[in-house]
């Protein structure tokens, strides 16, 4: 029986598979690996498949897969977890680092204590606020307070990419019919051709907010990092919020910033190694070379 080794870790309960690609190879493409091992019964348990491999531009490069099976551009919180990974395991044993991502490269300053990595903050660069390039058929750019409607109801939107598309709305209570109701229906809406990822947040003050995410291609996740960096960006753009936000998450809390200076979103948080494991790999998986 030949097997996988994998790493199961986690930011702020954002949870995926991470597969070290400088010691292995796949067994199979990561498109028809990620529903197999993110399946919570029957395969390892996560959001989705993490993919950490040489790059020729920075220390690491991550490649990210939902549970769908679907590759997303960047992952904010899989990224503080691959910088832990790569500066824990030593492949990298920097305080800084640069990672190759969907959304380019991008910086990480690790908070160490002795030998491995505890919080992370990750520059995300700017946003884009294009509507062509979030992508979404909303005309405006920036796309902020646009009317969405599904179904008999109408949702006020704000919507973001951080290399990933984000749509933003701001409600009273995040409830489950909001969530797990209407997210889906919003994360397939045609409005949005590239399909998207939906924050529900509760305003506490200026400087606080509590978020719910239905996330393309995984479903609701415990926190989302490139949505609550564009939650901190569409707070600022609708006068909701100030600049510097304290995120809660399901999982746990995240730090934001959208620094006037350079125009970049900084998110500080936590990542998390909760163990490592070796995967049997199912005989029936068609092998890459089959799937060419
Ligand atoms: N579902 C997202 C990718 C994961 C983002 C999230 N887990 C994060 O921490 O940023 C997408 O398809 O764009």
């Amino acid at each position: 029986m030949s097997q996988m080794r994998f790493t199961k870790m986690h930011g702020a309960g954002n949870d995926y598979v991470y597969v070290n690609l400088f010691e292995q190879s796949l067994p199979a493409t990561p498109e028809r690996l990620a529903p197999l091992v993110s399946d919570r019964h029957f395969g390892i348990g996560g959001d989705g498949l993490i993919l950490i491999t040489p790059s020729e531009v920075a220390d690491a490069r991550m490649r990210m897969f939902n549970a769908d099976g679907s590759e997303a551009e960047m992952c904010g919180n899989g990224l503080r977890c691959v910088a832990k990974y790569v500066y824990d395991h030593g492949i990298a044993k920097k305080d800084k680092l640069d990672l190759e991502t969907g959304a380019g490269v991008l910086s990480v300053a690790l908070e160490t204590d002795g030998n491995v990595a505890k919080r992370v903050t990750v520059n995300m660069g700017e946003p884009i606020l294009d509507a062509a390039k979030i992508p979404t058929s909303f005309g405006a750019t920036p796309v902020v307070n646009e009317k969405l409607t599904i179904g008999d109801r109408e949702f006020e939107v704000t919507c973001v990419s951080m290399g990933n598309p984000h749509c933003v709305i701001f409600v009273d209570k995040a409830d489950d019919d909001l969530v797990l109701k209407i997210g889906p229906q919003i994360e397939k809406a045609t409005q949005f051709p590239a399909r998207v990822n939906v924050e529900f947040i509760e305003i506490i003050s200026r400087t606080e907010v509590r978020q719910r995410t239905w996330e393309r291609g995984s479903g609701e996740t415990l926190a989302c990092g490139t949505g609550a960096s564009a939650v901190c960006v569409a707070g600022v753009l609708t006068g909701k919020l100030d600049r510097k936000i304290l995120n809660h998450l399901l999982g746990g809390d995240l730090e934001l910033h959208w620094n006037e200076a350079d125009n970049h979103v900084y998110m500080t948080g936590p990542a998390e190694e909760v163990f490592s494991g070796a995967w049997n790999i199912p005989q029936d998986l068609p092998k890459i070379t089959d799937l060419a």
